[in-house]
C-alpha cells in the first residue's frame, strides 16, 4: 500500500489526473480497454482536472469502459444517484461511447438490479473487455477510483456489516445501509480485491478519524473498518489524501 499525502487539495486532483491518465494509456496501449469502476460522493469532483488539458486531450476516451462500484436504487434522473452525479459532473464532458457506461437498470428492485450488473459482467468478461482474476475468478478492474465515508466505509460496504463477508456473488444489494438512501446495489469485497489498481481518494476534514484509524492503528482483524479490510490479490492499493485529510495521523 501506498500513502500519498498532498498539501492541499487541488494537488491531489492534479495527481490523481495523471495517475488516472498514465493507467489509460498502459492499458488501452496493452490490451485496447481500460475498464474504470467509480464511486459517488467526493470522488467525481476530484477527478475534475481530467476534464482539462493535457489530460481531455490526451486519453484516449473510446477506450475507456465505466462502471459503479456502487449505486443507489433511484431512477438516474433522482439527485442521489451516483449514475447522475457522475453524468453531470464528468462523463457528459468528455467523449466516452455511450455504450461504454454501465449505468444501474433503475427500473428493477435492488435483487433483480444486483443481478441484472452482476449478468451484465459476466457478458463483458465472455466478450474480452473485462479480465478475470486467475486466482479466484472474480472480474479484474483496470482501475477503481474510490472514495470513502466518515464511518470507513467503502462502496456500500458498512462497518460491521453481514455484506462485508459476502465471498460468493460479484454484485450484491443492500436494503439497510446505515447512509441513507438505505436500498443499495454494491461490488461485494472479492471483487474489490481482484483490481489491478485501486486510487482511495480522501480529503479534507470529513473523514479525519477513519484515516487516522485506518493508517495509523494496528487494530486486531475484528475491529477492522471496511475500507481496511480491501486486501488486493495482484495489485496497487494508492492513497490519495491532503494535510487536512491526515491531520490527525501522528507523522
Ligand atoms: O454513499 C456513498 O459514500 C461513499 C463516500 O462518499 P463521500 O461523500 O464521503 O465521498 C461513496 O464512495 C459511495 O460511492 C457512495 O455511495
Amino acid at each position: 500500500m501506498a500513502v500519498q499525502v498532498f498539501p492541499t487539495e487541488e494537488a491531489v486532483a492534479d495527481a490523481l489526473a495523471k495517475y488516472t491518465s498514465d493507467l489509460s494509456k498502459k492499458f488501452a496501449d496493452r490490451r485496447g480497454a481500460f475498464t474504470v469502476v467509480l464511486s459517488g460522493g467526493y470522488l467525481i469532483n476530484s477527478i475534475r482536472k481530467l476534464l482539462e488539458p493535457p489530460f481531455v486531450d490526451e486519453v484516449d476516451w473510446e477506450k475507456w469502459h465505466v462502471f459503479w462500484v456502487d449505486e443507489r436504487v433511484v431512477p438516474k434522473t433522482h439527485s442521489d444517484s451516483n449514475y447522475k452525479l457522475a453524468y453531470d459532473g464528468f462523463l457528459s464532458k468528455v467523449p466516452i461511447p455511450p455504450n461504454h457506461i454501465y449505468a444501474i437498470n433503475d427500473s428493477l428492485s435492488a435483487e433483480g438490479a444486483a443481478d441484472d450488473y452482476e449478468d451484465c459482467l459476466k457478458q463483458l468478461v465472455k466478450s474480452g473487455v473485462l479480465e478475470v482474476s486467475p486466482t479466484t475468478g472474480f472480474p479484474r478492474f483496470d482501475l477503481m477510483l474510490l472514495g470513502m465515508g466518515p464511518d470507513g466505509h467503502l462502496a456500500s460496504l458498512f462497518p460491521k456489516h453481514h455484506l462485508l463477508s459476502e465471498n460468493k456473488r460479484w454484485v450484491t444489494f443492500i436494503k439497510d445501509s446505515p447512509k441513507p438512501p438505505p436500498v443499495r446495489i454494491t461490488f461485494t469485497f472479492p471483487v474489490i480485491n481482484a483490481s489491478a489498481y485501486i486510487a482511495m481518494v480522501v480529503v479534507g476534514t470529513g473523514e479525519v478519524d477513519a484515516v487516522s484509524k485506518a493508517l495509523g492503528s494496528q487494530d486486531s482483524s475484528s475491529d477492522l473498518l471496511p475500507v481496511q479490510m480491501v486486501t488486493l490479490e495482484d495489485g496497487e492499493f494508492t492513497w490519495f489524501t491532503d494535510k487536512e485529510a491526515t491531520s490527525k495521523l501522528q507523522h
